[in-house]
């Protein structure tokens, strides 16, 4: 039990007083985070609240002043490989290769990463397409498909590698968080950042409301989306999805 959230397993991500300062911007205060297989958990809050840097320090790419991260246990060193990132993919179309169809995108993670030979990499990038919704895009190129699409398919890509755990940073689209939640159920991990509350009610397990850099709700999303404990949640839930002021 963590702040009236009951959790269950061993801890996958573990942050303990993680602060970062930017500048003269204390940009994180002292935020502890725990993260259990089979668990959404959705890092809410408006924008310039901290949750990138969040994401960027647990993904090993920003390094931090004080406290700790572990991930399965292990400690993060600064400066450490990246762990699998999928950023803004629904938003950008540049994170998929423009000129290769979704089949080849997905594919080539496979073909590199597993590697398999090209049919069998197409084989199994099928798969994957099927298993978040999206088989019926396989043959579209990136800019042929809405925004929700090109986020499955960029779910579909990170699967390639079987990860335990995925970060997200702002995913939209409403197919996502259906597919979160049945990866979830097989197991996987999903760490999400967002400013979308409807996006983090429909994927999570648990909210972290997120403001000036530090984590001041943690609740269930029927907690946090019917009684609210604090102005600056209730505000921003009033407020939509930037939440009036942000931070
Ligand atoms: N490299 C940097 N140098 C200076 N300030 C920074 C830097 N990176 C982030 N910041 C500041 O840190 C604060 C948090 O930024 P961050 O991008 O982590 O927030 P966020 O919650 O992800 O917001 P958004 O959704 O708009 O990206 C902001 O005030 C931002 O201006």
């Amino acid at each position: 039990m963590r702040d009236g959230v009951q959790q269950e397993g061993a801890s996958l991500v573990t942050l303990r007083g993680v602060s970062k300062r930017q500048g003269l911007v204390q940009v994180l205060h002292e935020i502890d985070l725990d993260l259990c297989a089979g668990e959404v958990v959705a890092v809410l809050g408006p924008l310039g609240a901290g949750k990138s840097t969040l994401f960027r320090a647990i993904n090993g790419a920003e390094r931090i002043d004080s406290g700790s991260i572990c991930v399965e246990g292990r400690k993060l060193l600064p400066r450490r490989r990246p762990l699998l990132w999928t950023r803004r993919p629904a938003r950008d179309p540049d994170e998929l290769f423009a000129y290769r169809t979704v089949l080849q995108n997905v594919a080539l993670g496979q073909a590199w990463l597993r590697r398999l030979t090209q049919a069998e990499a197409a084989r199994r990038a099928q798969v994957l397409l099927e298993r978040v919704g999206a088989g019926d895009c396989a043959a579209s190129y990136p800019w042929e498909l809405t925004s929700g699409q090109r986020q499955l398919v960029s779910i579909a890509r990170a699967l390639a590698v079987n990860p335990r755990l995925l970060l997200l940073d702002e995913p939209c689209g409403t197919g996502a968080p259906t597919v979160l939640r049945e990866l979830a159920a097989e197991g996987m991990a999903a760490l999400l950042a967002t400013s979308d509350p409807a996006f983090a009610r429909a994927a999570a397990d648990r909210i972290l409301f997120m403001a000036g850099g530090r984590i001041i709700e943690r609740a269930t999303p029927e907690e946090f989306f019917t009684t609210p404990r604090t102005a600056r949640a209730r505000d921003f839930l009033a407020g939509g999805a930037n939440g009036g002021a942000q931070r």
